[in-house]
Parts: C-alpha cells; structure tokens; sequence
C-alpha cells in the first residue's frame, strides 16, 4: 500500500483502518495511552521500553513531518508497564497540511484502542506572569482557526468516531489534570508549573505585537501551531485528553522591544525543561495505569444479588464482588452516596446504576465482556 498521505476529501474510514489495521499486523502491542510529542519534545520516546519504531514515511497513508525537531516516527512501547504510542514529530497546516491530514494519527489511535491521549507543544508566553521555561497544563483552548471555519469536523460526520455536534467545554479531562497537578507537586516543581488556556494559530509567523495583545485579551495564556485541532478530533472520537504547553519564549507585545522570536530559541528552551516534562509525564502515564489495572483485574467474587440500598465502603465491595483491594479505588469514583437503582441497563445509566462519576462509565463500560443489557440481579463483574 502506498505510504503518501491522502488528501482531506479522501480521508475515509477505510484509510484510518488501513493504517491502524497495517500497524496492527506489524506489532502485537494495544497501546491504551498515545503521547503527541510537541517540537524538541520527542524525547519522551525514548523512554520507552520494548519499543517498535516506524518511520512515518512506511506508514501507509501517513503524512511527514517537514520541521525541525520533529524527528517522524511513530513508537510503540511501555512506560511505567502501560502500554504506549508515542509521535516523535506532529503535522501542521502551515506545512501545507489540512485539517484532515493533520489530525489524521488521532482518529488510528482511537481505533488502535487508545484510551487517553497526552499532547505536548511549544509556545509563546503570553501571560506576564508566565516565565521561559515554564509549563502550562492546558485547562482549555482557544481552536482560533476552528473559530473561522477551520474545524476538522467541517464536512460528513464520521458517526463511527463520534457524534456531529461536539461540546468542548470539557475537552481537557479535569481527573487527569488533577492527577498532573498532584504528580507535580510530588516531583517538587509546582514553582515552574502553570494552568491556563492555549491559543492555536496557523503560523508558520509568529505573532506582530498587535496580534500578540489581541490574543491575551482574548483569554489566551499561551500561543502555539499545533494541538487545538487533534484535541478537537480526540474528543470527537471519546478519547480523554491532557495537553502540556511548554513556554519557550515570550510573546513580544511591546512595539520597542528588541526581542524577536525564533524557532532555535523555541528548540533552545525545550532542551533545558525536556527532562523535566519527561519524569512528569511518565509518573502521570503510571498512575493512569494504576487507575485502570485494578479494574481490569477485579474478579467476581459472588453471584449475590445487588441490593439496591448499600451505601458504605465496605459493603461496596461484597456487593459488586470485587477484590478488597480495588474498593477504595471504586468508592472513591463514587458520585454521590445514593441508594443503588438496580434496573438501568445502557452505558448511560451504568454510572448512575453503580453510583460512579461520569468519567469512570465509559471505562467500565469498555471493560464488559458482554453486549447484553444488565441484568438487575447480576454483580458488575459477572456481567
Ligand atoms: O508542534 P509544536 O506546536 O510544539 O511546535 C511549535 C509551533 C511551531 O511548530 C514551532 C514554532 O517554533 O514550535
Ligand atoms: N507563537 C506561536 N507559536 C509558537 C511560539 C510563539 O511565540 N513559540 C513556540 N511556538
């Protein structure tokens, strides 16, 4: 099969299945986890272990990326025991792609399996607070090229990736920003992380001092190429997303500044926190592995029938028949200390059925073994 990518109107379902059936067939790994690696960033796959590595360019329908420190190869391997893919290199629109071709690896992983998808970037500081080197976890986006009609999901909908009215207002998980704040606290640099809202533009220029001043009116505390559109496709298709912008200069928004942003400055910046956003990505990518192992692991233990009025931690666990140590994990998924209803039987009632957080449903819902409607007398790992 040729590897040249396809152009946009010819990004059908088929092609994505080509290309994750392809990668299927040439390795045995499922990864659960993908990680875009923004520019200077791709060190992250180099951590992996057990890695497979294909060049984008034996990739069929793959695109190629054409920018410095963007190395282009796509790397399978495990982080911390979970199972990873890793892009050493992204595609932008100001390389010539479109929206299709740029998002195109997010709607494989998908299909591949992926679960949860991380993405780094580089960018300018537009926020005074912010410092050169810091790192911003991303609570949000501005998609300012979607905002004019350059929305990856223009055209059909593909409904079996996803639905044709998407909300965004909750396109960065909350949970795994949680769990990146708490892991950073732990590796002791809370003082050089930030949390704040990441503007895409096209580039490829970088911002006049104007532009610079209308983005941060805007509510934007970093600018950047990249990330909004792949965040937009992965939501599209139900994966949880985490984004990391590292800082590597700072927008000019004085019009007698001498400073003048350019790429080796941006590469420069990523070579002094690289390490850094590394050990905190690989400690998130194993707590997220600890968040799912234990489901995955928990047995049923008893056929008892649910009774609907069990509240307390420790009969949480007898009562779904689940392993003593995957009951706190549970309980603390818990949504609200209300009375079990019994009856619900689609993906939409499980969370409410078990009293669990939205965000767990889809979890246990992919870890059924059956299609079948709940039975209301059944424990959740028998069904
Ligand atoms: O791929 P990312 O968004 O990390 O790359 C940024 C944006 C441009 O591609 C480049 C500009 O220096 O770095
Ligand atoms: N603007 C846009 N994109 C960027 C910048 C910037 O200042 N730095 C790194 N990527």
């Amino acid at each position: 099969m040729e590897n040249s990518s396809p152009a946009s109107n010819r990004c059908s379902y088929e092609d994505y299945e080509a290309t994750a059936d392809w990668l299927r067939s040439k390795t045995a790994q499922r990864p659960k986890v993908a990680i875009i690696c923004g520019s200077g960033l791709g060190g992250l796959a180099e951590l992996l272990h057990n890695k497979v590595v294909f060049p984008y360019k034996d990739i069929p329908l793959f695109p190629q990326t054409t920018v410095m420190g963007h190395q282009g190869q796509l790397v399978f391997g495990t982080l911390e025991g979970q199972q990873c893919v890793c892009m050493q290199g992204r595609f932008h629109t100001y390389e010539g792609y479109d929206l299709k071709q740029v998002t195109y690896p997010v709607r494989v992983f998908s299909l591949l399996g992926v679960k949860t998808l991380i993405l780094t970037n580089a960018s300018g500081g537009l926020n005074s607070s912010y410092k050169v080197g810091d790192i911003m976890l991303i609570k949000d986006q501005i998609n300012l090229p979607g905002l004019v009609g350059n929305n990856p999901l223009c055209g059909p909908n593909e409904d079996r990736f996803g639905e044709r009215f998407l909300c965004m207002s909750d396109a960065y998980d909350p949970d795994l920003i949680a769990l990146a704040q708490q892991t950073a606290e732990e590796q002791g640099i809370e003082e050089f992380m930030q949390k704040g809202v990441y503007c895409m533009v096209s580039g490829p220029t970088y911002e006049s001092v104007t532009e610079g001043r209308a983005l941060r009116t805007l509510g934007a505390d970093t600018v950047g190429m990249s990330t909004a559109l792949e965040v937009v496709v992965a939501r599209h298709c139900g994966l949880r997303v985490l984004g990391f912008s590292l800082i590597t200069n700072m927008v000019v928004t004085e019009y007698d500044s001498k400073q003048r942003a350019n790429h080796a400055e941006v590469l420069e910046t990523t070579r002094m926190r690289t390490q850094v956003l590394e050990g905190l990505v690989t400690k998130i990518v194993a707590k997220i592995r600890r968040e799912v192992v234990p489901l995955l692991w928990s047995s049923g233990k008893t056929s008892r029938p649910l009774s609907p009025n069990r509240t307390t931690q420790s009969d949480y666990g007898t009562h779904f028949g689940l392993r003593r140590d995957v009951v706190p994990l549970l309980w603390s998924y818990r949504k609200t200390s209300r009375p079990l209803a019994p009856n619900r039987t689609t993906q939409s009632d499980y969370g409410t059925h078990f009293g669990l957080r939205r965000d767990v449903v889809p979890l246990l819902w992919s870890y059924r073994k059956t299609s079948r409607p709940l039975a209301p007398n059944r424990t959740i790992q028998s069904d």
